[in-house]
């Protein structure tokens, strides 16, 4: 196999101190190729947000080994490593700024990292999520919740990264608009040839995203297996079987791809 774009190995994640320490994440590994999309799924309180969390940078507290393109990554990240890898919230709302204009939500990055030509990067890419410069100086709470989602994802491509973490990203958002971010981030990805790793727990969400998932419970991985797999109901493992089942009652047709 060529050089996994990201690889986990054996990540443990721990909160709290002392005597009173929790570990949410325990012994997962993975591997993402290259242009490819991984979905991790589970109940709630699984753990799958926290791998997100301490695969970009936001916990410190693991050990285990991370990989970039062969390159282990410290827990704390120099400020290179953003230009490579950027992360997209479940909640839009939550994750920009309430008084800058988009105008500013997306030149910041730039800044922050010398970047010129900020204008035209700026308007580009409001073209590349589908909103026009008409969105420019629009302020969050001026924007439906599909549209904030939209300069999140800006937001996060500005650097041009080569990876996206995908935290639950459309969940927060009216069905209506789902499959509209689900289709653009799927788009994006083709015709950038970006690596995915999405976090959710709807099953019919990583059908249509993902090609490889791996299943968590209890913070550890339970089942790893193909999508195709996944539509064919082939799982191995029960605590997989009564995922399968409990998402939507399972109707085969439901994981077909196009019912997101
Ligand atoms: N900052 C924290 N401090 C202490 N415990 C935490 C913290 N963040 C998460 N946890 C715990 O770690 C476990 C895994 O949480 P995590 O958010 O990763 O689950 P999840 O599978 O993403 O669930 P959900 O889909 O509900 O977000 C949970 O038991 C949670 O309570």
């Amino acid at each position: 196999m060529n050089q996994p774009m990201l690889e986990v190995a054996n990540l443990n994640v721990y909160f709290g101190e002392g005597g009173d320490i929790f570990q949410a994440v325990d012994s997962v590994s993975f591997k993402v190729k290259k242009g490819g999309s991984y979905g991790l799924v589970g109940e709630s309180g699984s753990g799958k947000s926290t791998v997100l969390r301490a695969i970009s940078g936001l916990i410190a507290d693991w050990d285990g080994r991370i990989c970039v393109e062969g390159e282990v990554l410290e827990p704390k990240r120099e400020k290179a490593f953003y230009r490579k890898m950027q992360m997209v919230f479940q909640d839009p709302y939550a994750s920009l700024h309430p008084r800058h204009t988009v105008d500013r939500i997306l030149s910041e990055p730039l800044g922050l990292h010398g970047i010129g030509d900020v204008e035209t990067r700026v308007l580009k890419a409001l073209d590349d999520v589908g909103l026009g410069k008409a969105f420019r100086f629009r302020y969050p709470h001026q924007l439906s919740g599909g549209q904030r989602q939209r300069v999140a994802v800006a937001r996060a491509l500005m650097l041009e990264p080569q990876i996206l973490l995908l935290d639950e990203p459309t969940s927060a958002l009216d069905v209506s608009v789902q499959a509209e971010v689900l289709n653009l981030l799927s788009d994006l990805r083709t015709e950038r040839n970006l690596t995915y790793l999405m976090v959710t727990h709807d099953l019919a969400v990583v059908a249509h995203m993902c090609e490889e998932i791996a299943v968590m419970s209890h913070g550890k991985v339970v089942e790893v297996m193909s999508v195709e797999q996944m539509r064919r109901s082939e799982p191995k493992e029960a605590y997989t079987r009564e995922l399968l089942m409990a998402s939507k009652g399972y109707d085969p047709e439901f994981f077909a791809g196009e019912a997101v």
